[in-house]
């Protein structure tokens, strides 16, 4: 089960007058975030779903609960980039969000749409599927960070997303499965484009944790968080 998070430590201020991006222990704020949700982060990357992924071993059944479920995932994810879009503090941090929902919304949508046809997903099902509790709660969780209309706060649940999603994808010298709908869940996950994005979303997040307040990194570290436990419980819950 999800354990609490461990307290993080505090960010001081430089001399500059502009908070540093690193703790006392030299911590990025992204690095003492994960490092503060480390069980439920490395339960999630050591997944029974990722193992089987790579072994392209997912059931069929599993698979199409998997991308149902996900698919729904996918339409708050996307809401909540607009919102960091809207609340980035630099048309440059805009663009580089705007790119990156272009993408999700072309090449990952062809991707669900081609896997929903290979595991034959009638269209009610890909449309309005029952909503499982993990794929609500981690909808609820979007939209609460979305409403806080703070960026570090959208940053932290954007982040948990994309970067565990790297850090269990990116697997140097693995063999891909055969079959595209395990293959190419991986490479969206782990090239090279991919993980420019990711280091790119870390440093914004560092970025906004060092320009925010004690209540501000409060905020966006439970919401990073809830996230990590939400990541886990997703994969868990496809297999119940
Ligand atoms: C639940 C979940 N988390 C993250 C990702 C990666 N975009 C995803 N597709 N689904």
């Amino acid at each position: 089960m999800a354990r609490r998070p461990k307290r993080m430590r505090s960010y001081s201020p430089r001399t500059s007058g502009r908070r540093s991006m690193a703790n006392h222990s030299g911590q990025t704020f992204s690095d003492a975030l994960k490092q503060a949700n480390a069980e439920n982060w490395n339960a999630a990357r050591q997944h029974r779903f990722v193992e089987e992924i790579f072994a392209g071993s997912v059931p069929a059944d599993i698979m199409r609960r998997y991308l149902t479920q996900d698919y729904q995932f996918i339409d708050g994810f996307v809401a909540l980039l607009g919102m960091a879009i809207a609340t980035a503090d630099r048309y440059e941090s805009r663009i580089r969000f705007a790119q990156f929902a272009a993408m999700i919304t072309s090449d990952e949508n062809t991707y669900f749409q081609r896997g929903f046809d290979a595991l034959g997903v009638a269209e009610a099902e890909r449309r309005q599927p029952a909503i499982a509790a993990p794929t609500a709660r981690f909808q609820a969780l979007m939209r609460e960070a979305a409403q806080t209309r703070d960026y570090a706060c959208c940053l932290a649940v954007l982040t948990v997303a994309e970067w565990l999603y790297l850090d269990w994808a990116d697997r140097p010298g693995a063999v891909l499965p055969t079959d595209f709908i395990h293959a190419e869940w991986i490479t969206l996950h782990n090239n090279d484009g991919f993980r420019a994005f990711v280091i790119w979303l870390r440093g914004e997040l560092d970025r906004a944790g060092a320009d925010a307040d004690e209540t501000g990194r409060a905020a966006a570290a439970s919401l990073f968080g809830r996230a990590v436990a939400l990541e886990r419980a997703f994969f868990d819950h496809i297999y119940l």
